[in-house]
């Protein structure tokens, strides 16, 4: 019998994505994974299974059959076709992105029967995300029982931030039951500040990250370590996303429950799904339809999405003491010049100034030789930062 590889299996269960990646075990291990790929367009019936191979050739694109392909029927047909085609590999650990890890973990985890029950605990901070990626822990420890699986927290990396800036102004037994600023994306921060002396020699210094992809936040590092996130208690805070509003006045939310009758069911669409881009376009939640778009709705919302970004980033600059560099990575931060353009046009004032060919050109380095702030596009991978996490705490 010939020997099996052996890799490590990645699972990032979105909202409405669940994506995986399945890397070699080898020291250290490759940012290019064997196979990765997602299922988009779960709970609609346009569901679809696509991957691609370590060279970047499609290697299924797929429709899921289904009116509302669930969450849990997506992630079966998804870990079906993945051991029927990789039958070559031994899993020896199974890294999850896990949206919140409350007060609690601050650091990756082995799941065990407790850290389940703690992670079920947590599914009221955060209702879109962290069912499903309670939901993947226990299908793959079904399928997988004598593999360990390893809980990577998003809210991991922010919890160096100061105590000021995980403070509410809110009563104090409030925050004395853990209502704070959390703050997400952490496991893309961190891949981002492991990457970046590569690219930049003020690495170490005032820097502040935009993670924009279909949920979005921004956080700002010094030495490397998170100062304050524009993500805070829920993930509908700080900048505008692809369905989510972002920062909004509170009193708002007040008035729309108490004249429009609008339950806590209304809202909770309202703002996670029916906000964002879509919303204030109207058109879609998509920034390259957004883009190609000629009509004033379209142009409106992604005028609205930089504005935001460009004064939280002055904010962030505030909380750090200054800048030194900017990063833009996620879907919208590593593809959409535009975006970058507009963004760091408004940001003149920080003495940001854009090389317009390297930034059409999605270089590294974007910024001109007289900025007085390095300005670079590096690619996040959340993947390979949970592989990583399992190889070191497994000791594999
Ligand atoms: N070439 C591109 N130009 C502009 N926007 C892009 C491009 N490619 C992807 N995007 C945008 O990136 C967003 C998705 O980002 P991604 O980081 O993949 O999201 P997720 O939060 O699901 O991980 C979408 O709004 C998509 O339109
Ligand atoms: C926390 C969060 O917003 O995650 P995502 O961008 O994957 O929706
Ligand atoms: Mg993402």
């Amino acid at each position: 019998m010939s020997q099996k590889k052996q890799g490590i299996l990645t699972i990032n269960a979105g909202s409405s994505s669940i994506k995986f990646a399945l890397f070699p075990l080898d020291h250290p291990i490759s940012p290019q994974a064997e196979v990765s790929g997602q299922i988009d367009g779960i709970g609609t019936n346009a569901t679809k299974l696509v991957a691609h191979d370590r060279a970047g050739e499609r290697i299924a694109n797929q429709a899921i059959a289904g009116d509302a392909v669930s969450h849990s029927a997506a992630l079966d047909a998804m870990l079906q076709w993945f051991l029927a085609t990789y039958t070559g590999w031994q899993i020896v650990a199974v890294g999850h992105r896990v949206v919140h890890g409350g007060e609690r973990y601050s650091k990756p985890i082995i799941v065990d029967t407790t850290v389940l029950g703690h992670l079920e605990s947590f599914i009221p901070l955060a209702p879109l995300h962290e069912p499903h990626n309670v939901a993947g822990i226990k299908a793959l420890q079904a399928l997988l029982p004598e593999v360990p699986q390893i809980a990577c927290f998003d809210t991991a990396f922010h919890r160096s931030q100061p105590d000021v800036a995980q403070l509410f102004g809110l009563p104090r037994a409030l925050t004395a039951e853990g209502i704070k600023r959390y703050g997400f994306h952490g496991l893309s921060y961190e891949y981002i500040a492991r990457a970046l002396p590569q690219h930049s020699h003020r690495a170490n210094g005032r820097v502040v990250v935009a993670h924009l992809g279909n949920g979005a936040s921004m956080a700002a590092m010094v030495n490397r370590k998170c100062v304050a996130t524009t993500l805070g208690f829920s993930t509908i805070d700080g900048l505008m996303m692809g369905t989510r509003c972002g920062n909004l006045d509170p009193g708002l939310i007040l008035h729309l429950m108490e004249t429009k009758g609008f339950t806590v069911k209304d809202m909770t669409r309202i703002l996670y799904k029916e906000s964002g881009l879509l919303g204030v376009s109207g058109i879609s939640q998509d920034m390259r339809t957004l883009l190609a778009s000629s009509k004033p709705e379209a142009h409106e919302a992604v005028e609205l999405f930089c504005y935001r970004i460009a004064r939280e980033l002055g904010s962030l600059a505030a909380a750090a003491g200054g800048l030194d560099a900017l990063v833009f990575t996620g879907g919208i931060g590593e593809h959409a010049a535009e975006v970058r353009r507009r963004v760091c046009l408004q940001s003149e004032w920080l003495g940001i100034r854009v090389n317009p060919e390297a930034n059409a050109r999605h270089d590294i380095v974007i910024s001109a030789g007289n900025s007085s702030v390095d300005v670079l596009v590096v690619p996040t991978n959340e993947e390979w930062m949970m592989a990583h996490h399992a190889q070191t705490l497994l000791a594999l």
